[in-house]
């Protein structure tokens, strides 16, 4: 069977992702959510003009030429100034407090000396300083946030600052994770013989939680058509959104997965990717369940659910699909041959800028050089290899 290639496979798994669904949620538990609809401003930002600074609000020409004005009132934030500032007047203010009406200009109280009533001014008035006028952050109707953002701090303090108690975000999948093998134990297990410790579920569960409504870890299966049939079909029964399972999808005897996937009434929609590592990827869908059977060797479980999970879980949110990075190589890559290399690489500071650094371990079965590891370099089918210096293609594995 001939290898897909890599570009086939990702657009046939997004056109199997549904349309994003909206719920809404209050704002305190919206950390972390993606908009389904935007945040508008109900309301001009500052509400009205307000100091930007402690100092005194007046009128710019009656301060011109270094007149002492009489102090009138006090506004403060919350307490305004209920009159309207006139002729030779001045208002003591304080940061964020409304200006009152007559004044155009705050100055601050370093440069202002006080005697009784009177205050006067030590440099020079430049007329509208420190008023932040009324609606300069947002004005009524201004869309802040579109759908597709990503709600961190900022866009949370925005939110607030536009008064939404509310927002209406996608609704997140439910992800069910199976590893199979006999040969697999969990971790803290004591280890007998032939037994390899099962490590792939514990980095695609944090790896998918960010973008889940749950991920539940149904631990592991053996080898065993009977029991991983009745293992997949419980799972299945619960009809989740997305069931990731690792191992088992080569071409050996024991590579099961495929055939009680499909005896379970699951459609293959290809298996078998043109890139390295991961190349037995499967995927398919069963009812609404997307099915992703990842290969068990755990770099090619980690680079397959970034490289196909990661941007269908992300078009499941209508989250914005991040551009990927072009960065100089820190040091030259070998020739790859016809599959896509995902590359473990590392994001390196030097004084000629942030470069990335090939790992040049291709093992898939090797963790600890995953450890280094904070990008994947995409190096395409059949490249030469790259001198140091050359910009290359980069996709970051932390972040949404
Ligand atoms: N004759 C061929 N053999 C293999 C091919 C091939 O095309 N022809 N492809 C190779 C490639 S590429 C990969 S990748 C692997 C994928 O195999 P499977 O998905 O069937 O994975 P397993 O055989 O079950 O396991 C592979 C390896 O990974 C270990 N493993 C499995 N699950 C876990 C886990 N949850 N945590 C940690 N380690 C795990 C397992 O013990 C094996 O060492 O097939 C090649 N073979
Ligand atoms: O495609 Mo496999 O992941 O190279 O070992």
């Amino acid at each position: 069977m001939s290898l897909k290639p890599v570009e086939d496979a990702m657009a046939a798994i997004l056109a199997r992702v549904p349309p994003v669904t909206a719920e809404t949620v209050p704002l305190s538990e919206a950390a972390g959510r993606v908009l389904a609809a935007p945040v508008s401003a109900s309301h001009d930002q500052p509400p009205f003009d307000a100091s930007a600074m402690d100092g005194y609000a007046l009128r710019a020409a009656d301060a011109a030429n270094g007149a002492a004005l009489r102090v009138i009132g006090m506004s403060q934030a919350g307490a305004g100034f209920e009159g309207t500032l006139g002729a030779g007047e001045a208002v003591r203010i304080f940061t964020g407090a409304p200006v009152p009406a007559g004044a155009d200009t705050v100055i601050m109280q370093e440069e202002a000396v006080r005697e009784g009533d009177l205050v006067r001014f030590t440099a020079p008035i430049r007329r509208g300083h420190s008023v932040r006028l009324r609606g300069n952050d947002f004005a009524v109707g201004n869309e802040l946030l579109a759908p597709g953002t990503l709600l961190g701090p900022l866009q949370l303090t925005v939110a607030a600052a536009a008064n939404a108690g509310t927002v209406s975000v996608a609704r997140r999948p439910s992800v069910a994770l199976l590893a199979t093998g006999d040969e697999l134990v969990p971790p803290g297990s004591p280890l007998g013989p032939d037994q390899i410790v099962a490590s792939n579920s514990a980095g695609l569960l944090p790896l998918l939680s960010p973008y889940a409504e749950r991920v539940i870890d149904h631990g592991i299966a053996p080898d065993d058509r009977q029991e991983l049939t009745s293992r997949l079909a419980a799972i299945l029964a619960d009809q989740p959104d997305l069931l990731v399972t690792t191992g088992g999808a080569s071409v050996g005897e024991h590579d099961l997965v495929q055939d009680v996937l499909k005896e379970l009434g699951v459609t293959l929609d290809f298996w078998r990717i043109n890139m390295r590592p991961g190349k037995p990827l499967m995927f398919g869908i069963r009812g609404k369940t997307l099915i992703f059977g990842l290969p068990g060797n755990p770099v090619s479980a980690m680079v397959t659910a970034l490289v196909f999970i990661r941007p269908a879980l992300r078009r499941w949110l209508g989250a914005t699909e991040p551009e990927t990075w072009r960065l100089p190589l820190a040091a030259p890559t070998p020739a790859n041959t016809a599959r896509r290399h995902f590359m473990r690489a590392r994001l390196v500071r030097t004084e000629a800028g942030s470069q990335v650094l090939p790992i040049l371990e291709t093992d898939s079965g090797h963790t600890s050089s995953m450890v280094a590891a904070d990008m994947l370099i995409v190096q395409p089918e059949n490249d030469p290899g790259r001198a140091a210096g050359a910009l290359v293609e980069a996709i970051p594995i932390s972040g949404f």
